[in-house]
């Protein structure tokens, strides 16, 4: 569906990236099959196709800010907001920014989190785009979205 939908189906690199995601079954608790991408950055060409295709797909796009979700998103969107000329906002567990902070709690897949970013770091106006290595329950991406529009409003 996410090949279809982005105009990517066919892609040769995709075949690669999932190939070089390992997959645990019953991590970390029975029952959830655990998506490793520590192995996809041992890889260097699939590490470096999965940035492109977010950097072909979100360049020109008058995004000024990537924010990263804590941690994962930490490991792609550096790369993908210096590629496409934007700042990098990291989107941190509670109580790791020093400054002060706007905070959203949600529900993940096997317990309950909280999300922070600097008051400050983005602007009413700009346009973001949200990395993150994975969407189980949606929780986290939807706690990102709210954290990023309580700034737009
Ligand atoms: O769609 P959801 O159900 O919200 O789950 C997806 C989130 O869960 C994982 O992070 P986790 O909270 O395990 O933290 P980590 O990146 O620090 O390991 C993953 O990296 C996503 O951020
Ligand atoms: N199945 C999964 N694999 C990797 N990270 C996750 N976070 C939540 N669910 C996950």
């Amino acid at each position: 569906m996410f090949a279809a939908e982005n105009g990517l189906k066919g892609d040769p690199r995709l075949q690669a990236i999932s190939e070089a995601i390992r997959v645990v079954p019953h991590f970390p608790k029975p029952g959830i099959m655990f998506q490793d991408i520590t192995t996809l950055l041992l890889d260097h060409k699939a590490f470096k196709h999965t940035v492109d295709i977010f950097v072909d797909r979100y360049r020109d796009m008058d995004i000024s800010v990537v924010a990263g979700v804590e941690a994962r998103g930490f490991m792609f969107g550096p790369s993908i907001a210096l590629a496409i000329g934007a700042k990098f906002v990291p989107l941190r567990k509670p109580r790791k920014l020093p400054g002060e902070v706007i905070s959203e709690a949600y529900e993940l897949e096997y317990g309950t989190d909280c999300l922070e970013m600097h008051v400050g770091a983005v602007q009413p106006g700009e346009r973001a785009l949200i990395i993150d290595d994975l969407i189980a329950t949606g929780g986290t991406l939807s706690a990102a979205i709210t954290l990023l529009g309580t700034v737009q409003a």
